[in-house]
C-alpha cells in the first residue's frame, strides 16, 4: 500500500489554453486562427493586431502558461502526485492536436483537461470541448488509439481561485493614494460576450438573465467584495460587475457596461478612485495588459480618476494546489467515491460533466468531455 494520493484512473493532466503570438510574424496568422469563420469585423481585427504589435507582437499568455505548468509540476511533485502535465492550445503552438498525439504516443489513455477559463460560457467551455473533439477526430483519422478526455469542473468559486484574487484586490487598494483608499469603488471585470451567449451559458435550467456566466461572476464579485469589507472595515464600498474586450458587430447586443463607460459614470457620481479587478481571467494576458492597463488606464487618466488594477491568480501556488485538489477530487469521483467538493459562495460546486444543451453553440458541432460527446 502506498499513502500517495491516488490520481487513478487518470494518467495525465492537459493544460488547455487559448494560445497567443510569440513575435510580430505570428500576429496575423494567430488572429486568423482565432477568428476563423466567426465573423469578427476586419476593423476590429486590425485594431486587436495593433494591441499585440504594441507589445512587440508577443502575447504574455504563453509565458504565463509556462509558469503555471511549472507551478503545477512543483506542487504535484511536492505532494506525491505522479501525474504528468502537458500543455496544448486552441489558437497557437503548442497546438492541442499535437499535444494530444504526443500524449497518446506516451501511452496515456485517460486524460483530464484543465482549461484556463474558470467560468461557464460558449467561449470559455464548450468551444474548448469542440477543440477536444476536433483533436480526437484528427487522431482517429490517423488511426491512433483514442484517449478518453474529461474536463475539470469550473473552478471560479474554489478558494484557491477566490482567495488570491481577494488578496490581490487588497494589494491594489494599497497602491492607491492613501486619501482615496477608503472611498475607492471596486470594478470587477470580465470578457464581454453576446447577451445571447450569456443567457444560454451553463446548464439549460439556468438559462436566461445572463445565465451561469453572469451568476458565477456575481458570486465571485460578492465573495471578493466581502473579503475586502472584512479586511478594511469599510462597510458600504460600492462595487459592480462590468465588462471589457467587446468585439463583434455593433448591432448585436453584448454584456454591458464597458469598463471605460463605467469609469466615466462613477467619476461623474464623484467616486474618488477605482480598483479594477479582472475576476474573469486566470492570468495577466493581453485582455488585461491592453484593455485594462493601457486603454482603461488611459481613460481614467483622462478623467483624473486614480485607478489600480488587481493581479490575476496566474501561477500562484494556492491556485496550483487548488488544481491538484480538483484533480484528486475528480479522480475519486471517477473511482465511485464521494469526495468532498470544495466551493465558496452561493452556487455550490459546478457539475463535473456538462449536460446536453450546456453553453450551446449557434451552429451545433461535436464536443468532447460532456454528456453529448460522441467519444467515450
Ligand atoms: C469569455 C472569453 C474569454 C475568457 C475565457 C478564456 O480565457 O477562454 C476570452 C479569453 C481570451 N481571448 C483572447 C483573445 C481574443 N479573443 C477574441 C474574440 C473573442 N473572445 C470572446 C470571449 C472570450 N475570450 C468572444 C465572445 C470573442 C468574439 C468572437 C469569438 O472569437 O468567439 C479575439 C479576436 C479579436 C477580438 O474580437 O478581440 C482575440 C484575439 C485571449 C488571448 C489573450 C492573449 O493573447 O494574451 C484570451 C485568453
Ligand atoms: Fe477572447
Amino acid at each position: 500500500m502506498s499513502d500517495q494520493p491516488s490520481h487513478a484512473p487518470y494518467d495525465a493532466l492537459l493544460l488547455l489554453s487559448f494560445g497567443g503570438p510569440e513575435g510580430p510574424d505570428d500576429v496575423v496568422p494567430f488572429l486568423e486562427n482565432v477568428t476563423r469563420g466567426r465573423g469578427i469585423p476586419r476593423e476590429r481585427l486590425k485594431e486587436v493586431g495593433q494591441h499585440y504589435f504594441l507589445f512587440g507582437g508577443v502575447s504574455p499568455i504563453n509565458d504565463q502558461n509556462r509558469a503555471l505548468l511549472s507551478a503545477l509540476r512543483e506542487d504535484f511533485a511536492a505532494c506525491g502526485v505522479g501525474l504528468p502535465v502537458y500543455w496544448g492550445n486552441r489558437n497557437w503552438a503548442p497546438y492541442l492536436t499535437d499535444t494530444l498525439r504526443q500524449m497518446v504516443a506516451d501511452g496515456h489513455r485517460r486524460v483530464l483537461a484543465l482549461t484556463t477559463s474558470a467560468y461557464a460560457s460558449y467561449s470559455g467551455c464548450r468551444q474548448y470541448r469542440e477543440n477536444l473533439a476536433d483533436a480526437l477526430a484528427a487522431l482517429e483519422a490517423e488511426g491512433l488509439p483514442l484517449p478518453r478526455v474529461d474536463k475539470l469542473r469550473h473552478y471560479f468559486n474554489h478558494p484557491g481561485f477566490v482567495t488570491p484574487m481577494a488578496e490581490a484586490t487588497l494589494a491594489a487598494l494599497g497602491r492607491l493614494p492613501e486619501e482615496v483608499r477608503a472611498g475607492a469603488h471596486l470594478a470587477f471585470t470580465t470578457h464581454s460576450i453576446p447577451t445571447a451567449a450569456a443567457d444560454t451559458s451553463g446548464p439549460a435550467e439556468g438559462h436566461g438573465d445572463g445565465g451561469a456566466y453572469v451568476a458565477e461572476h456575481l458570486d465571485v464579485a460578492r465573495l471578493v467584495a466581502e473579503a475586502v469589507r472584512k479586511e478594511t472595515g469599510v462597510e458600504d464600498r460600492p462595487w459592480r460587475l462590468v465588462y471589457q474586450s467587446r468585439s463583434g458587430a455593433p448591432h448585436i447586443p453584448w454584456l454591458e457596461p464597458d469598463i471605460c463607460d463605467h469609469l466615466e459614470a462613477v467619476r461623474a457620481e464623484g467616486a474618488p478612485a477605482v480598483v479594477m479587478v479582472p475576476i474573469g481571467f486566470v492570468s495577466d494576458h493581453m485582455e488585461v495588459k491592453y484593455d485594462l492597463d493601457t486603454e482603461a488606464a488611459a481613460k481614467a487618466a483622462e478623467l483624473g480618476l486614480p485607478v489600480a488594477r488587481a493581479a490575476t491568480v496566474g501561477a500562484d501556488p494556492r491556485f496550483a494546489a487548488a488544481v491538484r485538489e480538483l484533480v484528486l477530487e475528480r479522480a475519486a469521483t471517477e473511482r465511485g467515491e464521494r469526495p468532498e467538493r470544495c466551493a465558496l459562495g452561493s452556487l455550490g460546486p459546478s457539475h463535473d460533466l456538462c449536460p446536453v444543451g450546456c453553453c450551446p453553440a449557434r451552429a451545433p458541432r461535436p464536443a468532447a468531455a460532456g454528456a453529448d460527446s460522441p467519444y467515450a
